[in-house]
C-alpha cells in the first residue's frame, strides 16, 4: 500500500535557489525506505515535505487519508537542566489517560528491548538509549509510517546495527512503512528494501543492490561506496579464544 507518492515535486527557496528538482518517489507500508546523499543534496527538506512542515514549489504529494506519521528527529533539544525520567517523558508525549498509557508505555518500551530505561534520567542517557526513546515516543503515536532523521549519528558501530535490526523487527512486527536518512552505507545496503540516492535530484533508486550497481551511485560516494559492498557483520577468527570472552582479545 502506498503511503506517500512524490509526482514531480520540486522545492525552492524564496530566494530562488533550487534545493530540490522533479522529484518522483513512492513510500510504501511494510518497506525500509532509505534517503543516501552527500551534505546539502536536500534530504532533510526532502523528509519536511514528507512531514507537511514544507510546502512543494511545484509537483504534487500524495499523502494515504489519515496516514499517522511517527518522527524521530536527529537530536533531542532538551533543558540539560530539567530532571525528566524515561518514564515522565513518555508521559508528556501522549494524551492518554492514565492507566491505559502506563500500559502503553510499558509495552512499547519493552518491544524496543528498553524496560530498564524507565526510571533513569533523560540526561544521562547515552546517543544509542536516548534514540531509543524517541523512537518509543514515536512509535507511541501507532504510526502507518515512522521517519527518521539520522538515527544513528552519536551511535556507536555495534549500537548502529542494533538500532537498525531493531528498525527491522519493527518493520515486521507494526508492518508500518520507515522512512530514514542514513549516511551509513554499509547498514543502509545491509537494512533496506529501497534506496533513494538524492543530490537535489533523484540520481537512482530502488534495491540496493540495483543502487549499488548504479554509477551515479559510485560517482557520488567513491571509495565509500566500494567499501559498503564489503560484509561488515562478518566476524572472521584466525585465533582461538583461549580467555573468557569477557577480558579483551585481538581480532586479526
Ligand atoms: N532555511 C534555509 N535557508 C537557506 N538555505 C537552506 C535552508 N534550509 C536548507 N537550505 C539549503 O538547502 C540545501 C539542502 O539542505 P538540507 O538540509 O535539506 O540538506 P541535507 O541533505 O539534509 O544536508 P546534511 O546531510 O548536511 O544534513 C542546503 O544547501 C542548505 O544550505
Amino acid at each position: 500500500m502506498d503511503l506517500i507518492k512524490f509526482i514531480d515535486v520540486s522545492y525552492t527557496m524564496t530566494s530562488g535557489a533550487p534545493i530540490l528538482s522533479d522529484i518522483n518517489l513512492t513510500i510504501s507500508k511494510g518497506k525500509i525506505t532509505t534517503i543516501i546523499g552527500p551534505n546539502g543534496a536536500g534530504k532533510t527538506t526532502l523528509l519536511k515535505l514528507m512531514l507537511g512542515l514544507a510546502k512543494p514549489s511545484s509537483g504534487k504529494i500524495h499523502h494515504l487519508a489519515k496516514v499517522r506519521v511517527g518522527y524521530v528527529p536527529q537530536k533531542l533539544k532538551l533543558n540539560p537542566l530539567l530532571p525528566v525520567t524515561v518514564e515522565r517523558f513518555l508521559q508528556l508525549a501522549s494524551p492518554l489517560g492514565n492507566k491505559i498509557l502506563a500500559e502503553k508505555i510499558n509495552r512499547v518500551l519493552h518491544d524496543v528491548g528498553a524496560c530498564h530505561l524507565k526510571q533513569r534520567w533523560m540526561r544521562e542517557l547515552s546517543g544509542g538509549e536516548t534514540q531509543r526513546i524517541l523512537l518509543v515516543r514515536a512509535l507511541m503515536q501507532d504510526p502507518d509510517l515512522l521517519v527518521l532523521d539520522e538515527p544513528a549519528q552519536g551511535v556507536d558501530i555495534m549500537g548502529q546495527a542494533d538500532l537498525y535490526q531493531l528498525i527491522a523487527r519493527l518493520r515486521d512486527q507494526i508492518g508500518c512503512g520507515i522512512v530514514l536518512v542514513s549516511h551509513d552505507l554499509h547498514l543502509v545496503m545491509a537494512a533496506s528494501d529501497n534506496v533513494i540516492c538524492l543530490n537535489q535530484h533523484v540520481c537512482c533508486s530502488g534495491s540496493p543492490s540495483d543502487v549499488q550497481s548504479h554509477p551515479s551511485y559510485a560517482q557520488l560516494f567513491g571509495t565509500r561506496a566500494e567499501a559498503a559492498s564489503l560484509a561488515i557483520y562478518t566476524h572472521h577468527h584466525t585465533h582461538h579464544h583461549d580467555i573468557p570472552c569477557t577480558q579483551g582479545h585481538d581480532h586479526d
